[in-house]
């Protein structure tokens, strides 16, 4: 067992027992074992000194909605309303996605993702064993899906529904335990209630929670009003979604009574405020969720709608949008968009020991070069990592406690590789 000590380290821990420690965070093999202002006594010995000058280290972000294999779609279908742009942009291509277009585009994601300082992420996409591959390879943690849309006929549905149920199977608690997996019938006007119900059902049978996209466009939110005389956050409730532990993304066009509805059945929601700017979607009622108790994080969604992957950009703007919809300086202040990107997004995947830094949680964490003249004068952390940090400021990531980013280089995936197969399977594809 190695024991790894980070000495003059600033830690912002996003545990409001004691937020701020200066000093030392000493860690084994995947967990953290000493978090202080004092230099540990000898009795604990470590192996490996780390020098923390000039370094701010916090937990690893977690990206709780995405479509990693989409990047290779970034910059393809831009300025457009979410139905345009799914059904004239992206279907047509990503109908033609191999296994190997999956694996690169995922790749790309996953290596944008790491130098950027995001530990964790929810992928919904198919040909998900290359995505899981991809992830087992990276060293990062996944909570993936094998995404349906049931738009096609009953012996298509079937298919994706037992290739789902396969690949949930096959994976979930592999990489040693780094890839966790759930059910995802795509999005109510995707999928037909008995599609969903059976989603539901398998997830029953394999004790898995739900994920699927909900209420992003009001446009989305009358027509299930009319086609199933409810909107979109009853009908899912009807259809037994919910009884499962679930995680929705978007939430956008929510009445009081669904945020209580949401708040009742302990429903997860995943905010994608970069993505519902983009695709003109709305802005979603984030402050209202979160007085009302209802557990809110933070996703990117695809870099096809977003068009980065960079989750400081997306506390920033979680922190900027509800501030000038509400004209309330407090809707969602600094310290609660951190939360929103760390340890709420742990848990809305169910992870318990990621998240924070404490003695006890996973080795999950980044650090952040400190030493820039945006980061200066060196007062409020938390207000620098919010309104002044990016995925650029990140140097060295650790997943497991194990190190997959140092000085900014992605120690586990070769980078010149996939930015060279991205490159070609996107001109494959769109020639
Ligand atoms: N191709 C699969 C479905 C994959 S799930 C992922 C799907 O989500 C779509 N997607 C990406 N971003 C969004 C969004 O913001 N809202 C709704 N769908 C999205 C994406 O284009 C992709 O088709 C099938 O045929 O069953
Ligand atoms: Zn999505």
């Amino acid at each position: 067992m190695t024991r790894t000590l980070i000495r003059n380290g600033t830690f912002v821990t996003v545990n409001d027992e004691a937020p701020l420690v200066r000093g030392f965070m000493g860690f084994d093999n995947d967990t953290i074992i000493y978090l202080s202002d004092k230099e540990p006594d000898a009795s604990v010995p470590f192996d490996v000194i780390m020098d923390g000058t000039n370094k701010l280290y916090m937990p690893g972000l977690v990206n709780t909605h995405c479509h990693a294999a989409m990047s290779l779609l970034r910059g393809y279908g831009d300025d457009l309303a979410l139905q345009v742009w799914l059904q004239e942009k992206m279907w047509p291509n990503e109908a033609k996605f191999t296994g190997e277009d999956v694996r690169w585009g995922t790749l790309l994601s996953i290596l944008e993702m790491i130098k950027g300082g995001t530990t964790s992420f929810v992928d919904m996409y198919d040909h998900m064993n290359e995505v899981a591959q991809a992830v087992e390879l990276s060293g990062m943690r996944g909570c993936l899906t094998r995404g349906a849309i049931g738009l096609c006929p009953p012996d298509v549905q079937e298919q994706k529904l037992q290739e789902a149920i396969q690949f949930a199977k096959d994976w979930h608690g592999k990489a040693d335990g780094r890839i966790t997996t759930m059910m995802s019938p795509h999005a109510p006007y995707t999928c037909p209630p008995d599609f969903i119900e059976k989603f539901v059902q398998a997830a029953h049978d394999l004790d898995l929670p739900m994920h699927t996209h909900m209420s992003e466009t009001l446009h989305e939110v009358l027509e299930n009003e009319k086609q199933y005389g409810l909107r979109p956050v009853d009908h899912l409730a009807k259809l037994g979604l919910f009884s499962r532990p679930s995680l929705v993304a978007h939430a956008v066009h929510l009445t009081d009574r669904e945020i209580e509805t949401l708040r009742e059945h302990n429903v997860h929601v995943s905010h994608n405020p970069g993505s519902n700017l983009k695709l003109a979607s709305g802005v979603a009622r984030v402050p209202d969720l979160l007085k009302a108790g209802v557990l809110v994080s933070l996703g990117t969604d695809s870099s096809a709608s977003n068009n980065n992957l960079d989750m400081f950009e997306e506390m920033r703007l979680a922190a900027l949008i509800h501030k000038g919809v509400s004209g309330d300086p407090l809707a969602v202040p600094a310290t609660e968009a951190l939360k929103l990107g760390t340890v709420n997004g742990a848990k809305s995947i169910w992870l318990d020991r990621v998240g924070t830094l404490a003695v006890g949680m996973k080795a999950d964490f980044i650090a952040l070069d400190v030493d820039q003249a945006h980061f200066l004068p060196k007062s409020d952390y938390v207000s620098h990592i919010v309104y002044s940090a990016s995925a650029k400021d990140v140097t060295d990531v650790f997943v497991d406690g194990k190190q997959i980013v140092r000085g900014g280089e992605a120690l586990t995936l070769d980078e010149e590789r996939i930015k060279y197969e991205a490159q070609r399977r996107f001109e494959l594809l769109t020639n």
